[in-house]
């Protein structure tokens, strides 16, 4: 939600503001809940609570401007030619800020009258999901601008990229309502007013809350939305573009009238909405999201996810197709199939990938460039580019010939030649960012722009010729025409040849060594200068628009470009992956089984792989004989590695890419669950064992035979026979009622034993070897269960003091003795399959052995009396003195009574 510090104003105007004050108060007023940036000649200047707010935000000087009210007014400024980097850092701080410029020349204002304000206007209102400037964006990220609406009673999400031109819509319940908005991550969302207060709402959006942007109510309601939309996409009837919900029509036009609101009604190009099929993409909560690291690392990277890892794109567009491709793989096998087969057409022709990469590596970012010739906030550089990109598409389409995938995406790019060769015959080869001081318009472009040109320089060296004929005609060898700003054209000499100077030069300015003058004649070519400057700017200018207005009558062919250039390097980069990384191409089928032979985990191959080890691959077949795997292993044999990979396994599959594996059938997967690991959420005051079990509810209660589940160390954050009882219902629960693909991790052993009784769960190990007395992982896969964790072993290699471990061995030694008499298979037998609905046993029940924990105070004491003789073998008598040897008496004593050994006191 907005910055508190830029909810409305607190200071009204009242009969004793000043003019300006009042204009700014005025225009604040029209814009509550954002920072007035109040453009006062070369800085946007801000001025009471918005200066108190951005000053520190900012880190700039807080200072103090005129009175109001009897009390200086705070203010703080930054330069206007250099405010991105301002602008930026609050945007980032969750700032909106209002642009407010001088819209008269200053001069024209003073000309109304002494004390005439220049005439102000907000022009556009920066908010973080309608940035379009390169700077204030991520150019391999999308930034999307979402809308929740609601109409009735059904919820839907509308979002675009207004630097792109992206339009997209999907309905949604409030319980997925997290998930898809995990997968969008969108950088704000307009939310109704009205909204704000349901609970149940709130408590949805609770991940989002500082994204919302509350818009007027009118703006959602459906009619006018309708209408809205009709209007900008110029069509009679919404249904053409396809059968959307109430709720989606609310949500895209509250979008169309936010970003009228904040441009100020300078529209950007956006394409035809289209709806998303939820049926159609796979669905990954916001914790399976994270707990698979597919674009952020569990500390937040980016790196070490594995969007890092396969992100190989050549351009910023394939960059961000691709984030979006992994955050929202298919449930459609036609697409899917699609996809792949760019993939297959590049795959094995690695000379054709690595022309099509090079050719690709030189494409401008098309997309935002149009954008920002569609909201007339561009320059002639971003035409450039867009010449450039079509440049790049022709040359691609013209190397290429056949008939695959790949050949029919290039087929599919427009002809667009006309427009590239109009901009490149125009514009000069390295154009300036901004138009506004021409120079960007190449020479015999515009036969009356070179005519004024050459005048303009003709008449700079007639400039030259005058100073030098001044020069000898007063003998002074130093007389130098110059130019400045203030003065225009003038001549100065030193003051000291005052009176060399003749009658008809007229003083200007004298300074302590200089003195300056001008003359009829030169002003006249100063004159003659000046108006060729100003018509060469004019029509340079003009040309400009011209040049605008072309590429937006194209600019439907230059978006279908873009968007395929964009698809190109996705399918290059991914077959670049699948060739350098030996990846295969998944087959998907809609039967519910999952065989991959030789899978490997991307991220964690790639970083052994840098240092030079190799990663073992693993096969996992999940049918209907063995739908379930259980998982035992000691801790680093690699269990979560194997369970994770797996589940990218299927992202991968169903995004449409190749997959680290020698072979791979895939059954569509319609919902992904990952519960791996457990941190914290203290945010939310929840605890590692409240957030483990709040995402394995999530689980029990969505996830279908369709669905791929995969478990890590349920129940590991409670007493161990809580864990032992919750892992172990969990289990029964998957294989029984959800009957989803899955694999289940666990350090309770214990529950191998199901395996006998529950028809589909399979048991499954890490194989270890034990050499010497040390324990090495293979890292293979095998039928079986884990007879061991090891984890003694693996904290013994993690520094653990060697008194520690030997203590933690002798307690294992006790704890599995008391295991042994009673047996793990005990259990089977105490806890028949929902005992606990039929109110015959309870997990309570689970039989607890009696002295298991209970130890002597001897026991507990031993590792005192190891110090007491660590100490004393460390003692060379021989080298103690009277004193030492005392002080040693002293010290045995006292470890001897911390450890209240027997017959210590
Ligand atoms: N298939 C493999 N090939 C090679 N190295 C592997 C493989 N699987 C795992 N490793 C290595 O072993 C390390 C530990 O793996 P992982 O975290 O999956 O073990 P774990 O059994 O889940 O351990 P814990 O029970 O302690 O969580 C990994 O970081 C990786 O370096």
């Amino acid at each position: 939600m907005d910055k508190e510090a830029t909810a409305e104003s607190a200071v009204r105007i009242d009969e004793a503001s000043s003019p300006m004050v009042a204009q700014f108060l005025e225009l604040k007023a029209a814009h509550p809940g954002t920072l007035l940036f109040f453009r006062m000649g070369d800085f946007y200047e801000l001025f009471f609570e918005d200066a108190v707010a951005a000053a520190p935000a900012l880190d700039i000087a807080l200072t103090k401007r005129g009175r109001h009210q009897g009390a200086e007014i705070p203010m703080c400024g930054v330069p206007a030619h250099n405010a991105e980097p301002y602008l930026h850092k609050l945007i980032r701080k969750g700032f909106k800020v209002a642009v407010c410029e001088q819209m008269e020349d200053p001069a024209l204002a003073r000309r109304r009258g002494g004390r005439s304000l220049v005439r102000r206007e907000v022009v556009r209102i920066v908010t973080p999901g309608t940035l379009t400037e390169d700077n204030l964006l991520e150019a391999r990220r999308h930034n999307y601008l979402a809308a929740l609406a609601r109409s009735g009673g059904r919820w839907a999400v509308a979002w675009i990229d207004i630097s792109t031109g992206e339009f997209l819509t999907e309905a949604v319940d409030l319980r997925s309502l997290p998930a898809l908005l995990s997968r969008i991550a969108p950088g704000e969302i307009v939310l109704a007013s009205r909204h704000l207060q349901e609970a149940d709402l709130m408590a949805a959006l609770a991940d989002h809350g500082h994204l919302l942007s509350p818009a007027r109510d009118g703006a959602f309601e459906s009619d006018d939305a309708l209408r809205r939309l009709q209007q900008f996409f110029d069509i009679v009837a919404l249904e053409a573009l396809g059968d959307f919900t109430r709720a989606e029509i609310a949500a895209a036009g509250a979008l169309l009238d936010y970003v009228e609101i904040t441009q100020k009604g300078a529209l950007p190009r956006l394409g035809r909405p289209s709806r998303i099929d939820p049926e159609k993409v796979l669905k990954l909560d916001p914790a399976t999201r994270r707990n698979l690291e597919l674009d952020r690392s569990l500390s937040g990277e980016r790196s070490g996810s594995l969007l890092t890892c396969i992100d190989r794109t050549m351009t910023n567009a394939g960059a961000r197709l691709l984030a979006e491709r992994l955050a929202a793989p298919l449930v459609d096998i036609p697409a899917i199939r699609e996809r792949q087969d760019q993939i297959a057409a590049l795959v094995d022709d690695s000379h054709r990938n690595e022309r099509l990469r090079g050719i690709l590596k030189s494409c401008p970012d098309l997309q935002r460039a149009l954008s920002r010739v569609s909201l007339k906030r561009a320059g002639p550089r971003d035409l450039k580019a867009i010449a450039a990109g079509l440049k790049v598409a022709a040359e691609l389409q013209a190397s290429e010939a056949g008939e695959d995938a790949i050949a029919v995406l290039l087929a599919a790019l427009p002809d667009t030649g006309s427009l590239a060769d109009l901009l490149n015959q125009s514009l000069i080869d390295e154009p300036p960012f901004i138009a506004r001081d021409g120079g960007f318009v190449r020479e015999g472009a515009l036969p009356e722009l070179d005519e004024t040109r050459s005048l303009r320089d003709h008449s700079r060296r007639l400039v030259a010729a005058l100073e030098q004929r001044y020069r000898e005609s007063t003998g002074i060898a130093t007389l130098k025409i110059r130019h400045n700003s203030m003065l225009g054209y003038f001549i100065e000499v030193g003051a000291n040849h005052r009176s060399r100077i003749p009658q008809d030069f007229v003083q200007r300015q004298g300074m302590a060594n200089a003195v300056r003058f001008s003359t009829a004649e030169l002003s006249e070519l100063e004159h003659k200068v000046a108006k060729a400057g100003e018509r060469a700017i004019e029509l340079e200018l003009a040309l400009f628009e011209r040049l605008a207005a072309a590429v937006m009558m194209a600019a439907e062919a230059i978006a279908a470009t873009a968007r395929l250039l964009a698809e190109l390097d996705v399918a290059c980069a991914l077959a670049d992956v699948a060739r350098a990384l030996r990846w295969t191409r998944p087959h998907l089928v809609e039967e519910p089984v999952f065989k991959v032979e030789g899978g490997r985990h991307p991220v964690v191959e790639w970083a052994l792989a840098r240092e030079r080890a190799s990663f073992v691959a693993n096969d996992c077949c999940l049918d209907e004989e063995s739908r379930l795997w259980l998982m035992t292993g000691p801790n680093m044999a690699g269990k979560s590695t194997f369970l994770r990979q797996n589940a990218l396994i299927v992202v991968l599959a169903q995004m449409g890419s190749f997959v680290p594996a020698e072979r791979a059938v895939i059954g569509l997967v319609d919902r992904l669950f990952s519960r791996v690991g457990a941190a914290d959420d203290l945010a939310r005051g929840r605890s590692t064992f409240m957030v483990e079990m709040v995402e394995t509810a999530t689980i029990l209660n969505a996830a279908g035979p369709r669905s791929f589940v995969i478990l890590d160390e349920i129940g590991r954050g409670t007493a161990t026979y809580d864990g032992l009882s919750l892992a172990w219902a969990v289990l029964e629960h998957l294989h029984d009622v959800n009957r989803s693909r899955g694999l289940f991790a666990t350090h309770y052993h214990e529950l191998t034993a199901l395996s006998a009784r529950l028809k589909s769960l399979a048991a499954w190990t890490m194989r270890v070897k034990e050499w010497k007395g040390e324990v090495v992982f293979l890292h293979e896969v095998t039928r079986g269960t884990a007879d061991r964790s090891y984890g003694i072993h693996v904290a013994k290699l993690s520094g653990l003091p060697p008194l520690v471990v030997r203590r933690a061995e002798q307690v294992l030694k006790r704890l599995e003795e008391g295991e042994a008499r009673a047996g793990p298979a005990s259990l089977v037998d105490d806890l028949p399959l929902f005992a606990l609905e039929a109110g015959e046993s309870s997990p309570a029940t689970l039989p607890v052995q009696a002295g298991q924990s209970v130890m002597t105070e001897s026991q507990l004491v031993e590792p005192q009396a190891e110090i007491l003789a660590a100490r004393l073998s460390a003692v060379e008598p021989d080298d103690l003195t009277p004193r030492q040897a005392l002080d040693l008496v002293f010290e045995l004593k006292r470890l001897l009574q911390e450890a209240k050994l027997p017959g210590a006191a």
